[in-house]
């Protein structure tokens, strides 16, 4: 069956949501459409700010729970002379679908992450992500990506679709190198961010 005629997620084990998944449910608190996200974690390699090797992608808040993100490919980031590294750009889709927890206002971490690459993707070029969140069943979160080059309208280059997984801050605290969890406990910015989807109902 070809790609183009398949519905997201479609056919892919642990990517279609079960027949009692609930559609996704935008959070009161979330930012307005529009509004920048602004970085997770300022080390994050997909958005951090303060991280010299990462994306610098930044994302901002869609209609009901979806996402749009840019990430201008680095000469850094090549696979080939001159082309992006395919699991850059699915680091680029991967931060983008994450960034919809801040919609929804849940902690998620990626179970399962599957891409097309459909067109090659040159160094310079910008790609402009979309994602939104097309199904919510208890802890797990279904969504659907994509990455148009040559503008927001121009030829699709990458989709994704992924499953993520509820998990409570104790996942980070618990796994995480102690050094980076310290210093992000003693970050008044980071336990910010981690309060205000730590008191999600
Ligand atoms: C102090 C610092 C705090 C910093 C954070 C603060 C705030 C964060 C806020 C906002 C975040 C905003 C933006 C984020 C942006 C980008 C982030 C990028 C995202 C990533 O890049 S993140 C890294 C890669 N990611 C991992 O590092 C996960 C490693 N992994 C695990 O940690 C476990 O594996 C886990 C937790 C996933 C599950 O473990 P578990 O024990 O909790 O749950 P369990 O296994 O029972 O799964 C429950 C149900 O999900 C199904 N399920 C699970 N996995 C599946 C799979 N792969 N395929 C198909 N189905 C799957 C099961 O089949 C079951 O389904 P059912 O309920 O129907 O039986």
């Amino acid at each position: 069956m070809s790609a183009a005629t398949t519905p997201p997620g479609a056919g892919r084990p642990g990517l279609t949501p079960p027949s009692d998944a609930a559609a996704p449910v935008r959070h009161p608190d979330a930012p307005a459409p529009g509004e920048l996200l602004g970085a997770h974690y300022d080390q994050c390699f997909g958005c951090g700010d303060s991280q010299p090797h990462g994306l610098h992608l930044a994302a901002r808040a869609g209609e009901g729970v979806s996402v749009t993100a840019e990430f201008t490919v680095q000469p850094a980031h090549q696979g080939a002379p001159g082309l992006a590294h395919g699991g850059v750009l699915v680091s680029a889709l991967d931060e983008t679908l994450g960034s919809l927890s801040w919609l929804l206002r849940v902690i998620a971490v990626t179970g399962r992450l599957e891409t097309d690459f459909v067109r090659p993707v040159p160094v310079g070029a910008t790609l402009h992500l979309s994602a939104r969140c097309t199904a919510v069943a208890g802890r797990k979160i279904y969504s659907s990506a994509e990455g148009r080059i040559g503008g927001p309208e121009g030829p699709v280059a990458v989709r994704a679709d992924a499953l993520f997984i509820e998990v409570k801050l104790d996942h980070f605290t618990a796994n995480g190198r102690p050094e980076e969890i310290r210093a992000a406990m003693d970050d008044p910015d980071q336990v910010k961010v981690a309060r205000a989807f730590e008191v999600n109902p």
